[in-house]
Parts: structure tokens; C-alpha cells; sequence
């Protein structure tokens, strides 16, 4: 268990977007396509703000955990593969974060 990754929940998403099967909930939501899986995404991520600000630990947990899927089927169906964000995370990495927020000008 300690040993999943993000990276294996990518694949099981591709997998299961891809199968077209009634049971499954990402092919439901891809079916639905991307303005539902932005509401989504929107809407897990304000409840994980008011569980991170009212909540226990655990229900925050599984509210980033809801976060986290949905962020990955929106990725998905952009064709954005989880490695180019590691990549753009890692190359963000060389600075600090004020220092890239002063590089786009803001
Ligand atoms: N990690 C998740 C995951 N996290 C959250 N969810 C679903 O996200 C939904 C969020 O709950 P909500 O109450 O907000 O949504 P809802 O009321 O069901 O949907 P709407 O009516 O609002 O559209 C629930 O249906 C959850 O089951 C997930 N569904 C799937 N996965 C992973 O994806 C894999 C494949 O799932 P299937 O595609 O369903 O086989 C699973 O084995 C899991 O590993």
C-alpha cells in the first residue's frame, strides 16, 4: 500500500476511461466529458477547503483524496501525462517560489 503512487492511479484512470463500462465512474465521467469533470474538480476542491478548515483529519484526507482523482481525469482527458507536471514541479524546483512568481512578471 505504501507504495501506490499517483502514477499507478494515472494508469487505472486511462484504463477504466478507456473500457467504456457502465460500472465504472470515470467512464461516466468521461462520457460527460470535460465541463463536468472541471465542476467537479471545482467542487471537490472547495470541499476540501472547508475540511481543511472544519474538519478532522481523516475527512480532509479523503476530501484531497476525491481532489486528487478528479484532478487526474481532468488531466486525462486534456492529454496531459502526470510525468509533464513532475516535470514542470521539478524544473520549479531549481528556484524559489517568489523568484518564479517575480519570471512571469506578476
Ligand atoms: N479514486 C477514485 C475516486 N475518488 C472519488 N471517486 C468518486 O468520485 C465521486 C465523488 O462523489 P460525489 O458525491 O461528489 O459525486 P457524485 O454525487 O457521485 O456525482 P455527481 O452526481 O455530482 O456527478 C464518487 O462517486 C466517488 O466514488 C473516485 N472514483 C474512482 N477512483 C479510482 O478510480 C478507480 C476506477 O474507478 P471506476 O472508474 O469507477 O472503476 C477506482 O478503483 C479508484 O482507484
Amino acid at each position: 500500500m505504501a507504495d501506490f503512487s499517483l502514477r499507478q492511479l494515472e494508469a487505472i484512470i486511462a484504463e477504466r476511461a478507456n473500457s467504456g463500462e457502465t460500472g465504472s465512474y470515470t467512464a461516466l465521467l468521461k462520457q460527460k466529458g470535460l465541463p463536468k469533470v472541471s465542476q467537479k474538480l471545482g467542487e471537490e476542491a472547495v470541499e476540501t477547503i472547508i475540511a481543511a478548515l472544519s474538519e478532522g483529519d481523516e475527512a480532509l484526507t479523503g476530501e484531497v483524496c476525491d481532489l486528487l482523482y478528479h484532478l487526474l481525469v481532468l488531466l486525462h482527458l486534456r492529454g496531459i501525462p502526470l510525468a509533464t507536471v513532475e516535470a514542470e514541479l521539478q524544473r520549479r524546483t531549481a528556484v524559489t517560489g517568489l523568484q518564479e512568481k517575480a519570471s512571469r512578471g506578476a
